[in-house]
């Protein structure tokens, strides 16, 4: 089902056509459709219906409050990774008891801040890492929740930029370090050891990598056991992929039933299960509306430059990620090859290549699938003011965050004394 259709020649988010919203907001604006990601989550939720589960919306994905709350009000915990991301969590009205806190690079402050919001575990990626949590809960006078992240050598198949489950990637715990670290921490008053976790990358379309990571991560579990050292949750991480262009991922449904199986298999059926989605929950739930300045004709190329930018969306800059360009009205001329580009000063600076659209100055379009990864990967470079963001909820529109002004970019900065 999709929240954003073409009617009547005008392409709408649920109710709302995109004209108005540019109208009354101006552009570049990003447009989240509420419905789209409440049935994104509820894929998950219903599929884990009838069992101990949690899943952990990977804020790092698009972290605005209104998301945020919307999702918290869905029942859905956070994956966080920094102290800004707790902060969020809470103002948003989030759970700290349902967070895991992912990362390689926890800092004593942020460590002790998790620790005094109660947050529900610490994703460990290292042994300085259980180091420096448990010298922190000893100063507390508390007791640290703790998994590990194992790092199961497993290629996710995706862009390499975005797997993260290899040898070597920066993240997670060795796979055959990984019981010497839970025996570490199993020793230690100031650490609870709760769980175990992977992520073995990002726009995943297959299940067979899941399955070979999950296998794995069970088979820890069942040693565990043996040993006396017995977890209450299994966290497989999120990278489940979206379809941008003619990518077929698996349903939700699918991939936690071929996970559901290996864990019943393996007899830990009675176990909360975690997940950690990002991109999956509101990746197609949301899109950036841009307006056409110039049309530029060249020899070999011909450009559409448009007033959004790298800046505003860095994907295709940064791993030459493909979306979808709709035109948001009825085209009135013929079609023509085009690249969509922004007024960025960096050749980098494109949002779509070589696409047939006819386009003319003054004209709207939608880059599709911007949900994720979008607003949440945004920059200031050129002194460009970051988009204001929209949640359309059937014919209403809410801004959840304004439109930022040069003002707000140098707020922070002062001129030199004298
Ligand atoms: C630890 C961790 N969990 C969850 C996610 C969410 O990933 P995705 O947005 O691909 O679901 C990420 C990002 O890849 C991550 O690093
Ligand atoms: N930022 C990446 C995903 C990275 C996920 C980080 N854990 C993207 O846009 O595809």
């Amino acid at each position: 089902m999709s929240f954003f259709e073409h009617r009547n020649g005008v392409l709408h988010a649920e109710g709302v056509a995109l004209p108005a919203i540019a109208e009354r907001f101006g552009t570049p604006t990003y447009v989240y459709s509420r419905a789209a990601i409440v049935s994104a989550f509820r894929g998950y939720r219903d599929a884990l219906a009838g069992r101990k589960a949690l899943v952990c919306y990977a804020m790092k994905a698009n972290s605005n409050l209104a998301v945020l709350d919307l999702l918290a009000r869905e029942g859905a915990g956070f994956d966080i990774v920094s102290g800004g991301e707790l902060a969020r969590v809470i103002a948003a009205g989030g759970d700290p008891g349902k967070v895991v806190f992912s990362g390689v690079g926890k800092s004593e402050a942020e460590i002790e801040a998790a620790l005094k919001a109660g947050i529900l575990c610490f994703n460990m990626e290292s042994v300085p890492e259980l180091e420096r949590i448990d010298a922190v809960a000893k100063r507390l006078g508390v007791k640290a929740p703790v998994s590990v992240r194992v790092n199961p050598d497993v290629d996710a198949k995706t862009h390499p930029y975005i797997s993260t489950g290899l040898k070597d990637n920066k993240f997670g715990v060795a796979y055959e370090h990984t019981l010497d670290l839970y025996r570490d921490a199993a020793r230690r008053p100031n650490i609870e050891v709760v769980g175990i976790d992977c992520h073995i990358g990002s726009q995943i379309t297959e299940v067979a990598p899941y399955v070979d990571a999950a296998e794995r991560v069970l088979a820890l579990v069942d040693t565990l056991e043996r040993e006396g050292i017995v977890l209450h949750h299994i966290d497989f991480g999120g990278g489940l992929g979206i379809t941008y262009d003619d990518e077929t991922p698996p349903a939700t449904g699918e991939l936690i039933r071929a996970l559901v199986e290996r864990v019943e298999a393996h007899g830990h059926g009675g176990k909360t299960l975690m997940f950690e989605p990002g991109r999956s929950i509101v990746g197609n739930a949301g899109l950036l509306v841009t307006k056409v300045e110039f049309m530029k004709r060249g020899e070999t190329r011909n450009f559409a430059i448009v007033d959004a930018a790298m800046n505003d969306l860095a994907r295709p800059a940064m791993y030459e990620a493909w979306h979808g360009v709709q035109a948001i009205a009825a085209p009135a001329g013929a079609g023509e090859r085009v690249d969509i580009v922004g007024p960025v000063c960096e050749s980098g600076d494109w949002l779509a290549r070589d696409r047939e659209l006819a386009l003319a100055p003054g004209d709207l379009i939608a880059v599709m699938s911007a949900g994720a990864y979008g607003m949440s990967m945004a920059s200031n470079y050129n002194t460009r003011g970051r988009a204001a963001e929209v949640m359309v909820d059937g014919d209403a529109v809410h801004l959840i965050r304004r439109r930022e002004t040069p003002a707000d970019l140098f707020a922070l900065e002062s001129r030199l004394p004298g």
